[in-house]
């Protein structure tokens, strides 16, 4: 099935090359191409450089095998071996993305190709390797014997950078849901392999119909760790006389590590179904009293598309994407506030707070074009959109700010 994918007309192949620059892009062709300067630096002088693409049906199977190749190949290969992240796509094309790395081996030893060779025996994996003849490089099937019979020669030909970032196509129903149905059944394909979905999807199946009556108002406090969630949601919970509820939900909570542990495609389903469960308690509760929700959609979904797109903030979906559109069956808040506060006060409450971070939180401090992707894709979720609120102040003077905003905005 891989080979049919790579080889497709139109196919663009793209390699993760540097964090800050764009992804190197090429595609295919069965004539000798010249290569450009930049696709020098890659496939310069080949030597032991191969290309390695992750083959099932199966979507579930698919995401699990990606995470193992990842795991493998960053704890056995040494220091001598880059591997980068590289897909072959159909430009504009959702779901056209296949996933692979491009592993260029420096070292003297055959290790690379040991790996590589287990891998491919699983029959998940294709791997490719690339030759060179003057200004030309092409890629065949590899194995470690001999060339694999009738492997033609695919020249790399380069191309134009794609328009959309090549992340961006499978992020739909993938990393981040639009309906409870399309999480409902990535669970329900996981029940063989992880017990604990049987119980998750329980939890969803015994949650009322989300009833959203002419309650009182809903009020979501959003922000990266440590910009004060907890201690304002608690503050307003006791000055308006609030509800105060989370997402995920507490009945949740004893699942959590295990689809943490998970492949993106599952982890971000749990985290989906924790909305529509918290959504059903909201339906709940505001009938009765005001409600506060420490974090909701926008978390789920500003994690998920800023953890699936490669490299800088230019690379996320452009403003107005429908990516960014809150689900249509998914309960919607009268206001979302983004608490944001300058990163080194937020280091410095992570600090004092103590609390070890999520490994989520231990990417946000690494890496600043993950922090930066996470506040960019929260500000552009629309329907609601959020009200952004300087969270540096003390707890005080910024509980104040927030009573003042939702007199004026709920008329609480
Ligand atoms: N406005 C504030 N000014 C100074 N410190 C704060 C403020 N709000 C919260 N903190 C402290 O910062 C740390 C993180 O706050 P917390 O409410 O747990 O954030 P979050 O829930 O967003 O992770 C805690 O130690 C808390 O006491
Ligand atoms: N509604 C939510 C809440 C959390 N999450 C994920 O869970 C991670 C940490 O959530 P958390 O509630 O433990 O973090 P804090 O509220 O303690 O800062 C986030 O970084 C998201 O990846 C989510 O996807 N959707």
């Amino acid at each position: 099935m891989l080979r049919r994918a790579m080889f497709r007309c139109g196919q663009l192949c793209s390699v993760e090359f540097d964090l800050r620059a764009e992804p190197l892009y090429f595609t295919l062709s069965s004539s000798p191409q010249v290569l450009h300067h930049a696709h020098q630096q890659l496939f310069g002088d080949c030597g032991k450089l191969f290309s390695l693409h992750v083959q099932c049906a199966n979507r579930i199977e698919k995401a699990q095998t990606h995470a193992e190749i990842k795991h493998k190949l960053s704890s056995t290969l040494s220091r001598d071996c880059d591997v980068f992240e590289a897909s072959s796509f159909i430009p504009d094309v959702a779901n056209s993305v296949v996933k692979g790395f491009f592993i260029r081996d420096k070292s003297t030893t055959t290790l690379s190709e040991d790996l590589l060779n287990t891998l491919r025996q699983s029959e998940r994996v294709c791997v490719f390797s690339y030759k060179r003849e003057g200004q030309y490089c092409w890629q065949e099937l590899w194995s470690p014997v001999n060339q694999v019979e009738g492997s033609e020669r695919q020249y790399i030909t380069p191309a134009a950078a794609a328009e959309h970032h090549p992340s961006t196509l499978n992020i739909r129903n993938s990393d981040v849901f639009y309906s409870m149905d399309e999480a409902y059944k990535v669970l329900q394909e996981c029940t063989d392999i992880i017990p604990e979905s049987k119980e998750v999807l329980k939890l969803v199946d015994e949650q009322l119909e989300t009833s959203r009556g002419d309650g009182f108002p809903v009020i979501v406090i959003e922000g990266l760790d440590a910009t004060g969630k907890t201690t304002l949601t608690e503050a307003l919970r006791e000055s308006l006389n609030a509800t105060l509820l989370k997402s995920p939900p507490q009945c949740l909570a004893p699942f959590r590590q295990r689809f943490d542990s998970e492949p993106p495609l599952i982890r971000r389903a749990f985290y989906a179904l924790g909305n529509y469960i918290t959504a059903a308690h909201i339906g709940k509760e505001s009938l009765r009293a005001p409600v506060i929700v420490d974090r909701y959609w926008h978390s789920t979904a500003a994690y998920a598309i800023a953890t699936a797109v490669g490299g800088r903030v230019e690379n996320l979906p452009r403003p107005g994407s429908e990516l960014y559109q809150w689900p249509e069956d998914l309960l919607q808040p009268n206001l979302v506030l983004l608490l944001t506060v300058n990163p080194e006060e937020r280091l410095r409450r992570l600090r004092d707070r103590g609390q070890d971070k999520t490994v989520e939180e231990a990417e946000l401090e690494i890496n600043q074009f993950f922090r930066l992707k996470v506040e960019e894709a929260y500000k552009r979720i629309q329907n609601p959109a959020c009200i952004i609120v300087d969270a540096s102040p003390s707890p005080q003077e910024v509980l104040q700010q927030v009573q003042h905003l939702i007199r004026n905005k709920c008329h609480l």
